[in-house]
């Protein structure tokens, strides 16, 4: 045996050794049943939450004494030297009590915050606090970040401007910590534009180690520059939706969370979406984001989604129930289309002289159309059906807009084959990560030395919470880039959606497919509403992110039970015939009245 071969089979002795002893080990002491091993789990419970806790205490308290050193180094001293002197004198009582409450009073804000982060983890991971206090003791000296070391680097940076008499000028500049991020607030100085700033972003940005930077303007002459200090955001697990609050929400969907920590609300009424990502870059999760969190609208009869997924219906019908109108196949997606650019006619008609805004109404419906592949439509189906796919198309994205009928279109390759003559006719942009930077450049434009999509890491891991997908730069109508994460979508939340907020019946076209089958065959799967506890955990604002403390959780809306069923406006879609859900068109004609009898 060559000794490669001793080496392996040494350490599979090894490794099944260690594994056998773990196992009599847990066997003999937790595992054990009957009364004593209920006590050694007992026990082993109550150590970790001991542990846990005192080690949120020393964390707390270290991070405030890290934050504030001068002054937590003066308490130390002064209660040694306290102790010192008491020990030195010969005090006849104890000589540690009166340092320690020394001490302790030097402390004090350190010692309470301390003890809130071991009574209240949960909340204390999520406040801003942390964030500032862990935040400003790793990153940086405080040199760096005061007033003084700030304009320091300014000048470094070529913000300087030289005076008359040979001094130079530098920007005011104060610095205040966000989570996740340090905001540098720029006052330009006399003889300096804005580009000025913009120009030595970049180095100031370097300089300080961050991992990308925005500048906001504030008022005239003040830039906001945003250092954002963390290299990734952490996943998200989406929620169930909360109910349909009102007209106002219309449109507007909680979709993830900002780089600097916010919530992420993209805007899809007046808005078409282009969402560009290498495969496995999370397309779904963009694509569920707004579907699945625009069901509570759809169920009450606000917005109206439909459907092109050529890539097998698999997307799509994984929430079937939410949609009016599907199509699976290249002649359906035109139809669909057709369709579409008749409401969009029609409505056209009726708002002309009324009105220049469309506002989602249960008679007039804000349209919604999901295409989860865009290149299959415009790139690899028949020439007339590419050709006329490519025309209705073109209508809906330069005139639906104002009507209300929108486009959410997801593609893999953003080159011009695969979007045809709709490349520059999308007003906002969703770069997920991207295969080089001749594609980041191609979708984003001038915003690309920005939002580097193609820097974004790929970490593909099918079925399960990837590191990076999901990530991506939204780049809004006036060009500004923002670093954000789309929650994950699971297919049972998908389903569980559905099976809650099914869309209406609508006559015109066919019925969505028999909700309460889907959701009873998902329920009789083993099915269950996915509360925040059994769904993979959002973590807590680590370094790498914040919580998904937004959203409603499903366990704070119990499932309801209802059999859509039982309610009328879902009797027919129930009751009617099973028909193929591959996008079948049947009746078309199409008037507002009647989508909503
Ligand atoms: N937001 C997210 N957070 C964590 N993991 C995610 C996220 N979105 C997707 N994933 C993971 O990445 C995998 C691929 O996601 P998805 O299918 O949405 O990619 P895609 O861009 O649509 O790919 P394709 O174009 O090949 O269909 C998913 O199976 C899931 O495991």
């Amino acid at each position: 045996m060559n000794p490669l071969d001793k080496a392996r089979e040494f350490r599979a002795t090894v490794n099944t050794t260690v594994v056998r002893a773990r196992a009599r080990t847990h066997a003999a002491t937790l595992g054990r049943p009957g009364v004593l091993g209920k006590v050694l789990r007992t026990l082993v419970t109550v150590l970790a939450f001991v542990l846990g806790r005192s080690w949120m205490l020393v964390q707390a308290t270290l991070a405030w004494a890290g934050r504030h050193l001068p002054l937590s180094v003066f308490g130390l001293v002064v209660a040694g030297l306290l102790w010192l002197g008491l020990e030195l004198s010969g005090w006849p009582g104890s000589t540690l009590t009166g340092p320690a409450i020394v001490w302790a009073l030097f402390w004090s804000p350190g010692l309470v915050l301390g003890l809130w982060a071991a009574v209240a983890p949960a909340a204390y991971r999520r406040s801003r606090l942390r964030v500032w206090y862990v935040r400003r003791w790793l990153h940086g000296t405080p040199a760096r970040w005061g007033r003084k070391g700030s304009e320091a680097v300014g000048t470094a940076a070529g913000l300087g401007v030289r005076q008359p008499d040979g001094g130079v000028l530098v920007p005011g500049i104060k610095v205040r910590f966000a989570p996740g991020a340090a905001v540098l607030r720029l006052n330009v100085v006399v003889g300096q534009t804005v580009d000025d700033i913009v120009r030595a972003a970049s180095r100031i940005a370097t300089a300080y180690g961050a991992h990308g930077h925005e500048l906001r303007p504030v008022k005239p002459g003040v830039v906001d520059l945003v250092l954002f200090l963390i290299a990734r955001l952490a996943p998200r697990t989406a929620v169930m939706p909360a109910e349909f609050a009102g007209a106002a929400s219309v449109g507007v969907v909680p979709a993830g969370v900002r780089r600097d920590g916010q919530r992420l609300d993209l805007i899809v009424r007046g808005r078409h979406t282009l969402v560009v990502g290498a495969t496995g870059a999370g397309k779904g999760s963009v694509l569920w984001s707004v579907a699945g969190n625009l069901a509570p609208a759809v169920h009450a009869g606000f917005v109206r989604l439909w459907g092109i997924d050529l890539k097998q219906g698999i997307e799509v019908e994984t929430g079937r129930a939410l949609f009016g109108q599907v199509a699976y196949k290249t002649a359906d997606a035109v139809t669909v289309l057709e369709t579409l650019v008749r409401i969009m006619n029609e409505r056209g008609a009726s708002m002309r002289g009324v009105s220049r805004n469309h506002d989602a109404t249960p008679d007039a419906p804000l349209h919604v159309l999901v295409i989860d592949e865009l290149a299959d439509l415009m790139a690899y189906s028949e020439f007339e059906h590419k050709r006329e796919a490519e025309r209705l198309l073109s209508k809906l994205l330069t005139q639906g807009r104002a009507l209300g009928v929108v486009v959410l279109g997801c593609v893999q390759n953003p080159r011009q084959e695969a979007l045809g003559g709709t490349r520059g006719l999308w007003p906002q942009k969703i770069a997920l990560r991207l295969d080089s930077e001749t594609e980041t450049d191609m979708v984003l434009g001038t915003a690309a030395p920005l939002a580097p999509a193609h820097d974004i890491p790929a970490d593909i891991q099918p079925g399960g919470v990837s590191g990076t997908a999901g990530t991506a730069y939204l780049v809004t109508e006036d060009g500004t880039p923002t670093l954000c994460r789309f929650d994950y979508w699971p297919d049972r939340l998908i389903h569980a959606v559905a099976a809650r907020y099914p869309a209406p019946a609508y006559t015109d076209t066919p019925a969505p497919a028999p909700v309460a089958d889907a959701a009873s065959a998902w329920l009789a799967a083993g099915g269950h509403t996915p509360a925040r506890d059994d769904a993979p955990a959002n973590p807590g604002p680590t370094d790498n992110g914040p919580a998904n403390d937004s959203a409603t959780s499903a366990s704070e809306h119990p499932k309801r039970k209802r059999s859509p069923r039982k309610n009328p406006r879902n009797r027919r879609a129930a009751d009617a015939t099973t028909q193929a859900v591959d996008g079948s068109t049947g009746n078309t004609s199409t008037t507002e009245q009647e989508t909503n009898s």
